[in-house]
């Protein structure tokens, strides 16, 4: 397994997911507030202030019929395809690619009103779990398969001018598990789901209201995982299942 000069970081914060992320909000201990709910995903936020700029982390949690781990974890990291669900990015490169499964990506996103334009440079990298615990739900997982990404330098960042520069620590933890055959359909499709636990704390960089970020943070997150789960439903829906 070749290494790359973050490979230790990047082992360290997969192993925190692991250990904390994973956990359903409340076992924790830690005081996680339920934000909003929609269908089968609850969102949960916690308050938390540094240097007098909000950096709610939030925690997800949500599951998705007939698609597995794999599939999810494939489509959020993907580079090619990140424009066809992320809506709020401008200008989106991939500066360098550590190996086939870690990347460096440098994105803008659009103008949050009234602050300034906010840009994040950030390593992504997809990886399969072995030995997967059991899912934030309970179930016994089939597979476990992550997508992290958290902020990094880099030389050739080459910024758009006047943005501010945000910083991201994110994880995307998918565990796929078979339900029961109970119907007859023998296409396996009809027989997973996937369990994802979505974390994500950012620090929007620079001054922004704190009345104005909450209310907008919630929307901003509900709408991107409503968007990207949809997007994959639809994408995989006609395809063999992929493991
Ligand atoms: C601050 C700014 C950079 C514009 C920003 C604002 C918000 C909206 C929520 C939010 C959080 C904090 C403050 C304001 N809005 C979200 C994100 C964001 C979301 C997701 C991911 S990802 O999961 O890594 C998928 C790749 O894009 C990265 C960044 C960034």
């Amino acid at each position: 397994l070749t290494s790359h000069r973050f490979s230790q970081e990047l082992s360290k914060r997969v192993q925190d997911h692991l250990l904390e992320s994973i956990q359903p909000p409340g076992v924790d201990g830690d005081k996680w507030q339920l934000c909003a709910e929609e269908g089968k995903m609850k969102m949960y936020t916690r308050e938390l202030i540094r240097d007098g700029i909000i950096c709610d982390p939030l925690k997800a949690i949500h599951k998705i019929e007939k698609v597995t781990a794999r599939e999810v974890c494939h489509n959020f990291w993907l580079s090619d395809v990140r424009k066809e669900w992320e809506g709020s990015v401008e200008e989106f490169r991939v500066l360098e690619k550590l190996d086939d499964s870690t990347v460096i990506i440098y994105q803008s996103h659009k103008r949050i009103w009234p602050s300034a334009p906010r840009d994040c440079l950030y390593l992504s990298s997809i990886l399969k779990i072995d030995n997967p615990p059991p899912t934030a739900n309970g179930h016994e997982a089939h597979d476990t398969w992550m997508v992290c990404n958290f902020s990094v330098d880099h030389a050739e960042a080459n910024p758009v001018p006047g943005c501010v520069r945000a910083t991201i620590e994110v994880a995307l933890i998918c565990q796929t598990y078979i339900t029961s055959p109970d119907d007859r359909s023998d296409a396996i499709r009809d027989h997973i789901t996937c369990d994802i636990v979505y974390v994500a704390s950012i620090n929007p960089g620079g001054l922004a209201p704190a009345s104005f970020l909450r209310p907008f943070q919630k929307r901003e997150y509900a709408k991107f995982l409503r968007t990207f789960t949809t997007y994959v439903q639809d994408k995989t829906k006609d395809k063999d299942v992929s493991f």
